[in-house]
């Protein structure tokens, strides 16, 4: 009898010990949602009945700060680890993200994500030295060099693939409605595609080829509002696997347990063939332009077609000046570090610009002012330009249109493509205040309080020493409502000298990082804001975007199902321009 209720206490001290240990580990101090500290489970239950209602996530961390009033947070996430802290205030964020890097480094949770899929790419790695020296050789793709000769003549193309193959649409659809999400996304595959290894990938070349071979399509007459459905083309198997590969991270991204669903998910069939076939594919494309390099002599060398080629001729180059000699392409680099480097710009640029231009057009749909105005501003700044005549790579970039930055801007501010980024204390620190253990990962998001909604009050005292030093040197959003689609907020007039005012667009005008900052910020969005450009522009020529019918339209997102914060609903009711 004595040794059972022995085995019975050991059982319950055990028990009671697991559960402690699953607690959430509160860091003291910082607010928190009280219940949430006493559950094993923390806030995840409320995460995802708010996930269940609105799709998504962040939204609700953010709305915490605002509940518990504080800029900063804790919230319990994953039993018994550390809490992830939530910063919701654009001054603290740019300190940490610009300034405090020897505190905060980028976060693992993006090695997690995408560690499987290009492990050897700068965007996993710490910023360590080999991340330094990998970064240094691929930093002359973000050129302006490279963006205007090379990157800006294929995104061109690949826009006017998508501009035709909505030529088409708007005809057999008789003006109606028709769904524009999936069309802007191959668009922005085959346009970074081609920047990054400088062949045509052909996504919406095969969507133009398979609608020009009579398919037929279900147009509803009975229903004038409703949308004309288009079946779909199979996509070439090297798209397949590219595609199958990029929403793999989506399914990393939604599990709890990020590390193990990414394991299974290596096993599976059907990623080893897409993995498989994405690897084969660049490695031959990299020893084709390897040999094609060696073959060609230096004096005959064209400018190099894409980032591939780019970063090839530079590494040789880099070799024959510490070797003092010749060299071949590629010897020095690792094969490995070539293929996900190559990978990782269809990863990040790949979805996040075809989500923030699906977001532009519902906008300009929606406020045909600004879309009258953003026309106005893009025809006066390129006269000749129409569906005709369209305006050269060279000549919309070149082009100077404060409005039409100042409308980019705000379809990213608005449109919310990212949502934050991550860092880690790489040391105990402070926060507004607060001690920080080292290892604490913290969200600084750019949607909530402070950029989209009113901000949280914060005692100057508490800010560190470099966000006071610093200053607020973004402005508040003052007079126009922070949540409205209003390029204007973006624009300033200023003298010219001649007692002239001059419009002109001001990056700085109010809090908003969609592109994070600092040494980890967005690698490409030079990259970005280009394709962004051409795309709004040669669109615009073309068509003017009318308002879908209510059922079609509205700003619901949806998060979690891919890797960026997309619009739930994408449809265009094009008109046409002359
Ligand atoms: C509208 C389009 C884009 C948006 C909104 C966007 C946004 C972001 C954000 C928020 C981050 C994290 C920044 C941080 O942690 O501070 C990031 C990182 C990154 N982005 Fe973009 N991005 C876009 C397009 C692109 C494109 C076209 C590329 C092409 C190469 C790219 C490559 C990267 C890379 C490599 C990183 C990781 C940087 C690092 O690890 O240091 N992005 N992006």
């Amino acid at each position: 009898m004595a040794s059972l209720y022995f085995i019975l206490l050991v059982i319950f001290v055990l028990v009671s010990l697991a559960y402690y240990l699953a607690l959430p580990r509160v860091i003291p101090h910082i607010p928190h949602n009280r219940s949430s500290a006493r559950s094993i489970l923390g806030d995840l239950p409320a995460l995802l009945a708010n996930f269940k209602a609105t799709s998504e996530n962040v939204n609700w961390m953010t709305q915490q700060c605002v509940t518990l009033n504080s800029p900063l947070i804790q919230l319990f996430l994953w039993p018994g680890a550390f809490p992830l802290l939530v910063l919701s205030d654009h001054r603290e964020t740019e300190d940490i993200l610009i300034r405090r890097t020897r505190e905060f480094d980028r976060s693992d949770i993006i090695a997690r994500l995408l560690g499987g899929l290009v492990p050897y790419a700068t965007i996993v790695m710490p910023s360590h030295e080999l991340f330094k020296s990998q970064r240094r050789i691929w930093a002359n793709t973000m050129s302006t060099a490279f963006l205007n000769g090379v990157a800006a003549p294929q995104i061109h193309e690949a826009t006017m693939d998508l501009v035709r193959l909505w030529r088409r649409k708007q005809a057999l659809a008789g003006g109606r409605c028709f769904a524009a999400a999936e069309n802007i996304r191959h668009a922005a595959m085959d346009a970074i595609w081609a920047v990054a290894v400088g062949t045509k990938l052909g996504g919406v070349q095969t969507q133009l080829d398979f609608l020009a071979s009579n398919v037929s399509i279900f147009v509803p007459n009975d229903a004038p509002e409703a949308p004309v459905e288009f079946p779909e083309a199979d996509m070439p198997e090297v798209y397949t696997a590219i595609s199958t590969l990029l929403d793999s991270v989506a399914g990393i991204l939604s599990s709890p347990f990020p590390k193990v669903y990414a394991f299974f998910m290596r096993q599976r069939s059907w990623y080893r063939k897409a993995n498989a076939m994405k690897t084969r594919t660049m490695r031959e494309l990299v020893r084709q332009c390897r040999e094609e390099y060696i073959r060609t002599p230096k004096s005959a060398l064209q400018r190099p077609a894409s980032a591939m080629e780019h970063v090839l001729r530079r590494e040789a180059s880099e070799l024959a000046k510490e070797e003092g000699r010749d060299s071949k392409p590629g010897s020095r680099g690792d094969e490995r570090e070539m293929i996900d480097e190559l990978f990782m710009f269809l990863v990040a640029g790949h979805e996040t610009t075809a989500t923030t231009t699906t977001w532009g057009l519902k906008y300009l749909a929606s406020s045909p002012t600004v879309q009258d105005r953003l026309h106005r501003a893009i025809q006066a700044a390129l006269p000749s330009a129409s569906p005709t005549q369209i305006p050269s790579a060279d000549q919309i970039v070149a082009a100077d249109i404060p409005y039409l930055d100042a409308a980019i801007a705000e379809m990213l501010r608005c449109g919310r493509t990212t949502t934050g980024a991550v860092r880690v204390a790489k040391v105990d620190c402070e926060v507004l205040g607060y001690r920080i253990p080292k290892g604490s990962s913290i969200l600084c998001s750019t949607c909530g309080p402070s950029f989209l909604h009113d901000t949280l009050h914060v005692d100057e005292e508490s800010r560190s020493q470099s966000s006071k030093a610093a200053g607020g040197k973004c402005r508040e959003w003052e007079s126009l409502g922070k949540q409205d689609f209003k390029p204007e907020r973006w624009l300033e007039r200023i003298g010219d000298g001649d007692g002239e005012l001059e419009v002109v667009f001001n990056p700085n005008a109010g809090p908003s990082l969609p592109f994070g900052a600092g040494p980890r910020g967005c690698f490409g969005k030079k990259l970005a804001l280009m394709e962004m450009r051409i795309m709004i522009i040669l669109l615009l020529l073309n068509f003017e975007l009318n308002e879908v019918p209510d059922p079609l339209g509205g700003y619901e997102a949806i998060e979690g199902v891919t890797v960026t914060r997309q619009p739930r609903k994408c449809f265009v009711k094009l008109g046409l321009r002359n």
